[in-house]
């Protein structure tokens, strides 16, 4: 079966810095959430934008449905959109105030040239809505109306409304209060188990999100992969001793 996504030996250096990615291997396949976690600085949020087609990896292959992803050219840069969408850390910052949220959500549809009519664009903002939990009503409104919890999931119903196969979070409930973490992290699962499966990857320096989303994960370090797998093996008997020394580093209550 072909992958739904494939990373081959990417690497990735910023100008005059020391390698911020090197022989990056990895392979998606459909409905597999995958974790990416490693401490500050580890390179995870580069390997996402990577992903995105954000940023040119300097070396190794991008693979989506077995095809190699050239991110030099506009039409597949625009393919990829479609296959990919994003949610960021924020949610006050990621959504423009000045914009409805019928605007916000609606903005893949015509960016990407999917859908133009204005009740057809309505429908699919109204299912987007309905899909995270959120009233018809909302389209209507604006973003300093609604809670955190509310805004990352006026995010979500954007990433979701053009039908992406992938769906790439970077730190997606670190900006939420603990009660709105879980409930973000519940719409994300179910998002990935639906009838149209959408797979998660989530970056996340919190191996509790990684546990509760994601049956696969990978860690970096300095970079590398250092260690991946299923997520409860990688748990439950970590084989990197850094991956061990990052379990320890997880706080836990006194028994
Ligand atoms: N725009 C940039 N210019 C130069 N170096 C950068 C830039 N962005 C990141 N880096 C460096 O690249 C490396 C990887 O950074 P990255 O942001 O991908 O790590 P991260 O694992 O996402 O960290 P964090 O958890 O703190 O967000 C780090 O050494 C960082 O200092």
């Amino acid at each position: 079966m072909t992958a739904l996504f494939e990373a081959r030996e990417l690497g990735f250096a910023y100008r005059g810095r020391p390698d911020a990615l090197a022989d990056v291997s990895f392979t998606l396949e459909t409905g597999e959430n995958l974790g990416i976690v490693g401490e500050s600085g580890a390179g995870k949020s580069t390997l996402l934008r990577l992903m995105l087609g954000l940023t040119r990896p300097s070396s190794g292959t991008l693979l989506t449905d077995g095809s190699a992803f050239d991110s030099r050219s506009r039409s597949a840069l625009r393919a990829h959109r479609r296959f990919a969408q994003a949610v960021f850390q924020d949610p006050y910052s990621s959504l423009d105030p000045r914009q409805s949220v019928e605007r916000i959500i609606a903005e893949p549809l015509r960016s990407l040239g999917i859908e133009r009519a204005r009740a057809a664009v309505h429908q699919r903002v109204s299912a987007a809505l309905e899909s995270v939990g959120l009233p018809a009503d909302a389209a209507g409104r604006y973003p300093h109306e609604f809670s955190g919890g509310q805004r990352q999931r006026i995010a979500i119903a954007r990433a979701i409304v053009p039908n992406p196969r992938l769906l790439l979070a970077d730190e997606p409930v670190s900006a939420l209060d603990v009660s709105t973490r879980v409930r973000i992290i519940e719409l994300l699962a179910e998002l990935g188990s639906g009838e149209s499966p959408l797979t998660v990857v989530v970056v996340s320096h919190d191996l509790g999100v990684v546990a509760a989303l994601c049956q696969r994960m990978l860690v970096l370090e300095n970079g590398r992969v250092v260690e991946q797998g299923r997520t409860d093996a990688v748990l439950s008997a970590p084989q990197h001793p850094y991956t061990r020394r990052l379990l320890a580093s997880v706080p836990r209550l006194p028994a």
